[in-house]
């Protein structure tokens, strides 16, 4: 396993006001994965980067990056973290590439022209390197974030809902970005409200809601322990009751006798497999069907559900 690069203990931040946005967070991301942090609005995912990267002071906790303590000894650490934040807040009246360099001499590294040229050119911004950033669409002024981001050469890079209010063409251009970033072994740290973008990019997943952690898992673990699976049979013949044989299977007969309905696999993941027993179990019970319809809860309805029990805990 990889080495931890970033060590969140015990963090908590009440705000000026008594708002608790965090709450005894305790996380540890290692080097070279990508970590999404899903969370409704105000759960506290832009008050964790804020944190880590040095613009919110926690009320309690600590946190290393890089094997550095960020309350005593921030500076070194703080170069080698990229933040694209969810707006941009200064610089609009910067020509782009000015802009850009600009980021890299913020954390003492010497100028490095073709590095920058790379870098606006692999965000297609080389084209628009000398017109000031007002001037730009959305869309690229979100490349202009990334591209400033990556002036420094981070190793440990936070999006903060990188691609929120974005047409679907700079959704994908984002996430191939995230690609490129990844194969060059950066580490990455992104807030998302998009479930499908956790679901495609990630490779953990955290939940976070009211300041507090809930859960954090391997994606693909969450889904298995989490997720269910329903599966709709359509009988070749309808049937008025179930055969004794299939009693084990949580199946329900629908419509008129004509379906069959499996729901299952909660906290297995052995929905999928339990369906094919079925099927067979059906053969031998002499239950012929014409289609099987198969699907699993996305990370979406994970999700809900687990906001849900919070709730109404
Ligand atoms: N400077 C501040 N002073 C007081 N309260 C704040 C401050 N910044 C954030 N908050 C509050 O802290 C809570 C967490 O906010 P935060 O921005 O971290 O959430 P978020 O998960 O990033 O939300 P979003 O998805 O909407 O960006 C919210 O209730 C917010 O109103």
């Amino acid at each position: 396993m990889n080495e931890p690069i970033l060590e969140l203990e015990g963090l908590s931040k009440v705000y000026p006001g008594g708002l608790k946005a965090l709450d005894n967070v305790d996380l540890t991301i290692r080097k070279g994965e990508i970590f999404a942090l899903l969370g409704p609005n105000g759960a506290g995912k832009t008050t964790l980067i804020g944190a880590v990267c040095g613009l919110v002071r926690p009320s309690e906790g600590t946190i290393r990056a890089f094997g550095h303590d960020m309350a005593s000894d921030w500076r070194k650490a703080r170069a080698r973290i990229g933040l694209v934040p969810q707006e941009l807040s200064t610089d609009m009246f910067e020509p782009v590439h000015r802009a850009v360099s600009y980021s890299r001499g913020l954390f003492g590294l010497a100028p490095d022209p073709a590095r920058i040229e790379a870098i606006l050119r692999s965000l297609s911004l080389w084209d628009k390197k000398d017109e000031r950033i007002m001037a730009l669409s959305g869309g690229m002024k979100r490349r202009v974030l990334i591209a400033k981001a990556l002036a420094h050469e981070p190793d440990l890079l936070f999006l903060d809902e990188p691609t929120a209010g974005v047409d679907v063409e700079l959704r994908k251009g984002m996430w191939a970005i995230v690609d490129q970033m990844r194969d060059r072994g950066v580490t990455i740290i992104l807030t998302t409200h998009y479930i499908e973008e956790a679901e495609l990019m990630a490779d953990r997943v955290g939940i976070i809601n009211r300041g507090k952690l809930l859960m954090v898992d391997e994606k693909e673990a969450m889904m298995s322990r989490l997720g269910r699976t329903e599966a709709h049979i359509a009988l070749a013949n309808p049937i008025s009751e179930l055969p004794q044989s299939l009693s084990q299977f949580p199946i329900e007969i629908e419509q008129g006798g004509t379906s069959l309905c499996y729901r299952g696999g909660d906290g297995t993941g052995r929905g999928k497999a339990e369906v094919a027993e079925l099927t067979k179990a059906l053969i031998a019970a002499g239950i012929d069907y014409t289609g099987i319809d198969v699907r699993e809860s996305s990370l979406e309805e994970i999700f809900v559900s687990l906001l849900g029990e919070e709730e109404a805990a």
